[in-house]
């Protein structure tokens, strides 16, 4: 399989109610594609199939056997420090070192030690990414990591999460509602309506992406009405 990532006839329905009719989908390895689609639309429910964790999803799923995903809430254990967080479920002996060392990527060394309870929105997704880093996932899903993050710390995160993308080359399904993130990460960016991939936009764009740029801005406006949503109208 030359893609890291094949997505053949991906179905899924509560009741009747059809999410999922047909999805074909391929990431090649090391590649950054974003999924945007109007809320309700099965962008999560998609991810959830790939990531394996929907056993009522039907279709074909090839993907590397090393993958993490990472999700808007950070799902870290209260009760547990944060390294130990960041190797749950893993085995070995040196797994303080593998937690510290992808700690020190995401900048959160100092709190190894700590409790998630101690730690702010941004730090926690932090946490919850070097989580995903430790396994060194050849997919990484991300399900909306950011969302709920204040603007700046969002940003950051953002920064942090091309940084880690450019060094380590995942490929890499993020789930955004915000096409400008799409646009800042992602080297291709599907639009998943009406059950399907209805459409795939190249990001044909030089990193470190400039929003006023203007591809960026026509790529954007391309987005925006693939969505169905007005220029003016900010988010959704
Ligand atoms: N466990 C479930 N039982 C019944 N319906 C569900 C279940 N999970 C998801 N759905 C429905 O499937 C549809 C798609 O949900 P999903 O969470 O995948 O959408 P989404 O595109 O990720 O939305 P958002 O952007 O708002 O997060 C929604 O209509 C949702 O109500």
């Amino acid at each position: 399989m030359t893609n890291s990532v094949q997505v053949r006839r991906a179905g899924r329905h509560f009741k009747d109610h059809v999410v999922l009719k047909d999805v074909d989908l391929d990431i090649a390895p090391g590649e950054f594609v974003a999924l945007i689609g109007q809320s309700g639309s099965g962008k999560s429910t998609l991810l959830r199939a790939i990531a394996g964790l929907d056993p009522e999803a039907t279709g074909d799923y090839a993907k590397p056997d090393r993958h993490a995903i990472v999700f808007q809430e950070h799902r870290l254990l209260p009760w547990s420090r944060v390294w130990r967080n960041v190797t749950l479920g893993l085995t070995g002996t040196d797994l303080r070192q593998r937690a510290l060392r992808a700690l020190s990527e995401v900048g959160l060394t100092a709190h190894a030690d700590a409790y998630p309870g101690t730690l702010s929105g941004g730090e926690s997704q932090r946490v919850a990414l070097a989580r995903a880093l430790v396994r060194t996932p050849g997919l990484l899903l991300l399900d909306e990591p950011f969302g709920a993050l204040d603007a700046l710390t969002r940003l950051k995160a953002q920064a942090l999460v091309a940084q880690l993308w450019a060094e380590h080359q995942p490929a890499v399904l993020l789930v955004t509602h915000d096409v400008e993130e799409a646009l800042l990460l992602a080297d291709r960016v599907l639009l998943l309506a009406d059950g399907h991939i209805a459409e795939s936009y190249d990001v044909d764009l030089p990193r470190p992406r400039q929003i006023g740029h203007p591809r960026f801005v026509a790529l954007r406006r391309q987005l925006l009405a693939g969505l169905g949503v007005a220029e003016t109208e900010e988010e959704l």
